[in-house]
């Protein structure tokens, strides 16, 4: 398998406590995976590790063929090129949509930011909205600024923790085809955190199943479903 994101027999640990266990996993370049997982088995840890929020006591992080992480090293978030959408958007409330977008791209000259925001507000749907702050903002719209945002960048890695969480089922069903298209339509390499095997099975290209703080198996959706590594997995996938 191509090497993009390799995670290399990574320990994490919370005050000596280890939380993850000579976990390791490796995905491509253009890829999506998704960590499942019961509640508490270390998934957003996960996450706040490869954002580089969490430091590892083993093993190490390489991301585009760069370590970014090891127990002596930690490549600051910023200048790892991974992006991330959180379950509760983390909009800044004082700046319109926008703004919201633009945050990320204060580096490029005018006219190239305006363009870039405006390919992204076209892609996400929501040119109409450009103005308004996020109060006046329905969930979905909230979260398509925050991908939006996310992208902006252009991240090496956009990093996505349980994104339709606070959504109703429908509004989940509708953003979810939209989601999976934006990130393909891009080529853009992602992890996605969802409790909802559903979501998990119709976005990814390949499955992580954490149990006790193992990877139990790491696979594309048909390997989990139809090929399960164990007991566990079988009765976790069809619970
Ligand atoms: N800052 C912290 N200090 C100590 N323990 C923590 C800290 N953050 C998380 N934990 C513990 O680490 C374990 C993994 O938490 P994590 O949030 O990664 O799980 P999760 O799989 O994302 O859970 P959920 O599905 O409920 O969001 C949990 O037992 C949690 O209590």
């Amino acid at each position: 398998m191509q090497d993009f994101l390799n995670l290399d027999s990574i320990t994490v640990c919370y005050s000596e406590h280890a939380i993850i266990e000579n976990l390791s996993l490796i995905l491509p370049k253009g890829k999506i995976g998704c960590f499942l997982g019961e509640s508490g088995c270390g998934k957003t840890t996960l996450l706040r590790c490869i954002a580089g929020f969490e430091p590892l006591c083993d093993g190490s992080i390489i991301l585009d063929n760069n370590v970014i992480s090891t127990a002596n090293h930690l490549t600051l978030p910023e200048k790892r090129l991974v992006g991330m959408v959180f379950q509760d958007y983390a909009l800044f409330p004082h700046l319109t949509v926008i703004e919201n977008i633009s945050f990320g791209l204060k580096h490029l000259n005018k006219e190239v930011r305006l363009e870039k925001v405006n390919s992204l507000l076209a892609l996400v749907g929501l040119e109409d909205l450009a103005k308004r702050y996020p109060h006046a903002l329905s969930g979905g719209q909230q979260q398509r600024v925050a991908l939006a945002r996310a992208l902006a960048p252009e991240p090496k890695l956009l990093l996505l923790d349980e994104p339709f969480s606070n959504l109703d089922v429908e509004t989940r069903e509708r953003l979810l085809p939209e989601l999976l298209d934006i990130l393909k339509a891009t080529g853009q390499t992602a992890i996605l955190v969802t409790h909802n095997q559903r979501e998990a099975f119709a976005m990814a290209d390949l499955v992580g199943v954490i149990t006790n703080k193992q990877l139990i198996q790491w696979g594309t959706p048909e390997e989990i479903q139809h090929t399960p590594a164990n007991d566990w997995v079988r009765k976790f996938i069809r619970s």
